[in-house]
């Protein structure tokens, strides 16, 4: 199979030049997730994982993926949206205005686009998907009908399962199992037809949405409002009708559906007015996202009471502590965005610092069946939340107050995810309660549900089962918890189930010395209750719902019901700001956001140093590229000094033959012959410069000619090349910044054209036939000096005329009737062996030029490698300095909020001393 996207190898030349695992910053818009398997960031080019070579060098430690030992981040839907449902056909034969008409839909109004297909082969559907994936970038997510590994190839969100399909726990581990870099959970979504079937999958199998299939839109919209209160997730629904009216989707909505699905067609039919009146008006009277913003704020305070950080009689200097550390926490947020972008979990930390002024927040936590649902209604004295023997808690749901009828609830799905419940239970007036999804690995997205909502919980009430005291998954998640500083107080429930006390004791015991062991303190809260018992009881006594149970006039004949007083009577004394735990609870308040900024701090801090090391690393690899021009030039002369000695070697040559030539035909014997040629004037060439010209230089220009072409062609392939080969490795390196160094091309660059190939023109301006005319003159020269000498001996010039027609023998005769001419003869060897000497030198002369000017031509074209190096590694070397310049000033201003946080921190345990 093909895979989507494919990316280009390296270079191995690249791989040479520069040291691989260096790059400029961590790939991927998720710092916090400490992936090698990310897209770039800051200087990313936005590509997909792996596509941006490694980051790391392979002997870094594996990391985690993010803070939450779940590893995975949940998707987060927005809802209400449509869901576009598409055939693989449609999509395979879809035109421009098809594609259009999509990327417009998932622009807006589609938050979920459905690929299925009627061919049993996948090939069709893979293809589809594929494209698809890539139009829809990250703007909807792409569930693929049934097939899992069609999903896990093709890299879609999910998978949408009919109800004949595969169980959801399994498409969704099969889909995590095949990628092993997903950073976000797979969505699995199932197609329901009816009440029982929607219940089942949204509680027992943890899917993630729901579609509700079914004929007649009355009925559907019957059963999805009669299952609004039990089913928390979202459902869409699908209904046979071609076009739904606005009544019938605004109705549909308000029954509690969070979308249709759409056909394109259909969709391209409803317009953006007609939508945006669907949708505008579900959350018409809330378009900040704020749904029931009076009821957040209604905690149950009276009126007029001035609420800070949820405390009523604050002193001022608790005021003013509240003040400093909203300040405090919004200076780390602002350091927290800059050193990490996009690090998610800010996020926490946002909702932490708009919570100071909220209700405290009791969180239960434990596994799945451990009771904690049984737990909450014996303290709301209702049974409000569903209890089972199987998961029944899929969501966070904040039970807040709400002055209903007593028994009463009204629930809402918040546009961001949350799930709220109102209830008219007294001691939702003290503190908002959550309950949260119980904590095991088989029901990963509910585990992740729960560890996300950790660091927001100001105390953690942790309900351990007798059946099964402390188990390693709930060790596993008690050391998570820590790792937020959370103050835990511990619940033994179900403890009627002990025979004896002597088993209760044995329990009670043997949890409190583990955990004092795990966490390290002395100080373990742990009340053993029967959380059914106590319910009971309270129900008994419905006459006294909302009393505590300390009141109640029961018989206790239900064990652990008493107990459970004290838990209950625990959790109250932390409503009176003047006991210690009600300023324990303070304390724990506003330490909550403290403990999570730090956390968030440290976990930049250790991003910051990665990335100093990084932008150092890269820092260094831009330098060596520069400075391995010089290995490069190096290797240069190294290379060209052959050409040179070829060079030389032919001139040796050259030289050689035309001094043996002239020291064979400038002979005393030839005299005659050459003298006469001599004073035949210049028109006739003699002899000996005719073959040093035509036999001799000629040739030998051409030789070197050709040599000179060849050094030039390879002198200017090489570096060209190399050229090249550097523009390709910083731009394979660092692609973010191609855009401003591809305007460089080497080939066309003005920084190469200063190389004026030196070595050419010494030899364009030598001339075979100057350079034997110079060497004719110089015979010339000789003979008349050596004749001269003769004139100076008495030969008149006529004399000299007729003398030189004769014999040599006359000649000698000559010069040996007379002095003079002997002395003259005598020194033509003399002049003969200068004429030589010129040669020689002149031939010397021309090797050195040569030799420099092919220097020349090799200094220059390294000397513009280098201009152009140095000019195209000017935006990676300041883009890497620059972010080493701000990386330092980021970890000025991280530890400076630091040392604020621990002053904060000291401050907060410090509040009530006076
Ligand atoms: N014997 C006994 N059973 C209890 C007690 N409390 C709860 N149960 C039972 O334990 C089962 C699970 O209770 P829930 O309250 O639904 O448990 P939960 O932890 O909320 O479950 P999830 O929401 O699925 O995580 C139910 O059958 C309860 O009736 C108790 O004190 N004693």
């Amino acid at each position: 199979m093909v895979p989507c996207s494919v990316t280009a190898p390296s270079s191995s030349f690249v791989a040479a030049i520069i040291p691989r695992h260096t790059f400029f910053s961590r790939p991927y818009s998720l710092p916090l997730r400490f992936s090698r398997a990310s897209p770039v960031n800051s200087l990313s080019n936005g590509s997909s994982s792996q596509s941006n070579h490694q980051l790391f060098s392979s002997s870094d430690p594996p990391q985690p993926r993010t803070l939450f030992p779940g590893g995975y981040k949940r998707p987060e839907l927005k809802v209400p949206t449509l869901v576009l449902q598409l055939d693989s056909d449609e999509v395979l034969a879809a035109d421009n205005q098809a594609f259009a008409l999509i990327d417009k839909a998932v622009s807006k109004w589609v938050g979920i686009v459905l690929l299925s297909s009627n061919e049993p082969s996948g090939g069709k559907l893979y293809e589809a998907a594929c494209s698809l994936k890539s139009l829809l970038q990250d703007r909807a997510y792409l569930l693929v009908a049934e097939r899992v590994d069609i999903a896990a190839a093709a890299a879609a969100s999910g998978v949408l399962l009919s109800d004949q399909g595969l169980p959801t726990v399994v498409a969704r581990s099969t889909m995590l199992d095949s990628k092993s870099e997903l950073v976000v959970l797979p969505l699995v979504a199932r197609i329901v037809h009816t009440v029982d079937a929607a219940i089942n999958a949204s509680k027992s199998e943890g899917a993630d949405f729901l579609i509700y299939g079914g004929g007649d839109l009355q009925l559907v919209g019957r059963e999805v409002g009669s299952v609004r209160e039990s089913v928390k997730i979202p459902i869409f629904v699908s209904c046979g009708k071609d076009n739904l009216s606005y009544a019938d989707m605004s109705g549909l909505l308000a029954l509690g559906a969070s979308g249709f699905v759409t056909s394109l067609t259909n969709f391209g039919r409803y317009g953006d007015e007609f939508l945006h009146k669907v949708f505008g008006s579900v959350y018409a009277s809330n378009d900040d996202g704020n749904v029931s913003e009076i009821e957040l704020n209604d905690n149950g305070f009276q009126s007029g009471t001035e609420i800070v950080a949820g405390f009523v009689k604050l002193e001022d200097r608790e005021k003013q502590l509240i003040e400093t550390e909203r300040l405090v926490l919004n200076e780390a947020v602002e350091v927290i965005k800059k050193a990490a972008p996009l690090m998610e979990e800010v996020s926490l930390l946002n909702d932490a610092v708009s919570q100071i002024d909220e209700p405290f927040l009791l969180v239960i936590v434990g596994e799945f069946n451990s009771g904690k649902s049984t737990v909450i209604n014996a303290l709301l004295g209702e049974r409000y939340l569903k209890e089972g023997v199987v998961p029944t808690t899929n969501e966070i749901t904040f039970l807040r107050y709400n002055d209903l009828d007593i028994g009463q609830q009204r629930c809402e799905r918040h546009p961001d995810g949350q799930y709220i419940c109102y209830l008219p239970a007294p001691i939702l007036k003290e503190m908002t309660i959550v309950d949260t999804p119980g904590t095991n690995v088989i029901l990963q997205r509910q585990q992740r549900l729960t560890e996300e909502f950790v660091p927001r919980a100001d105390l953690l009430l942790f309900v351990i089962s007798a059946d099964r005291p402390l188990t390693g998954s709930e060790i596993a998640f008690l050391r998570y918890s820590q790792q937020w500083k959370k103050k835990a107080v511990f619940v033994l429930n179900k403890a009627d189930i002990y025979q004896n006390n002597q088993e209760l004791e044995e329990a009670m015991s043997f949890i409190k010395d583990n955990i004092q062991r795990l966490l390290n303190t002395e100080n373990v809260i742990l009340y053993p209750v029967s959380a059914r018992s106590a319910l009971e009881s309270k129900l008994i006594a419905t006459s006294n719902v909302g009393k505590r149970n300390e009141e109640l006039s029961t018989s206790d004949s239900q064990y652990g019901a008493n107990s459970f007083f004290e838990l209950e009577n625990f959790l109250y004394s932390f409503l009176d700001g003047s006991t210690i735990p009600g300023m324990d609870r303070m304390r724990l308040k506003l330490e909550t956001p403290v403990s999570i900024a730090d956390r968030l701090i440290s976990a930049c801090e250790t991003l910051v140093t990665q990335d100093y090391r990084y932008a150092k690393q890269d820092l260094a690899a831009v330098k060596d590229i520069v400075n391995s021009v010089n290995d490069f030039a190096l290797n240069m002369e190294i290379e060209s000094l052959s050409w040179r000695r070829q060079t030389v070697s032919l001139i040796e040559t050259t030289k050689s033959r035309i001094v043996e030539l002239a020291e064979t035909n400038l002979q005393l014997a030839n005299f005659d012959i050459i003298a006469s040629y001599a004073f035949k004037g210049e028109k006739n060439a003699m002899p000996t410069t005719s073959k040093i010209q035509n036999d001799i230089i000629g040739p030998a220009v051409s030789a070197v000619q050709k040599i000179l072409q060849e050094y030039e062609d390879w002198l200017y392939s090489k570096y060209t090349l190399q050229g090249r080969l550097y523009k390709d490795s910083f731009e394979k390196r660092w692609p973010s910044l191609r855009h401003e160094s591809n305007q460089m091309n080497f080939e066309t660059n003005q920084l190469q054209k200063k190389v004026d190939q030196a070595g050419s023109r010494v030899i364009a301006n030598f001339s075979s036939s100057a350079v034997s005319k110079a060497f004719e003159q110089e015979v010339r020269e000789m003979i008349v000096g050596t004749l001269g000498q003769l004139g100076v001996a008495g030969l008149s010039a006529s004399l000299l005329t007729s003398v030189l027609q004769t014999t040599l023998e006359d000649l000698l005769a000559l010069g040996i009737c007379s002095a003079g001419g002997y002395i003259a003869i005598s020194t033509f060897p003399g002049r003969r062996q200068r004429v030589i000497d010129k040669v020689k030198r002149k031939a010397d002369n021309l090797a050195y030029e040569l030799e420099e000017a092919m220097k020349k031509d090799l200094t220059e074209a390294i000397e513009s490698l280098n201009t152009f190096v140095k000019v195209l590694s000017e935006p990676y070397h300041d883009e890497a300095q620059n972010r080493l310049n701000n990386l330092v000033q980021i970890q000025e201003e991280l530890s400076n909020v630091e040392k604020k946080l621990r002053t904060l921190q000291i401050d907060i345990q410090n509040l009530h001393v006076s």
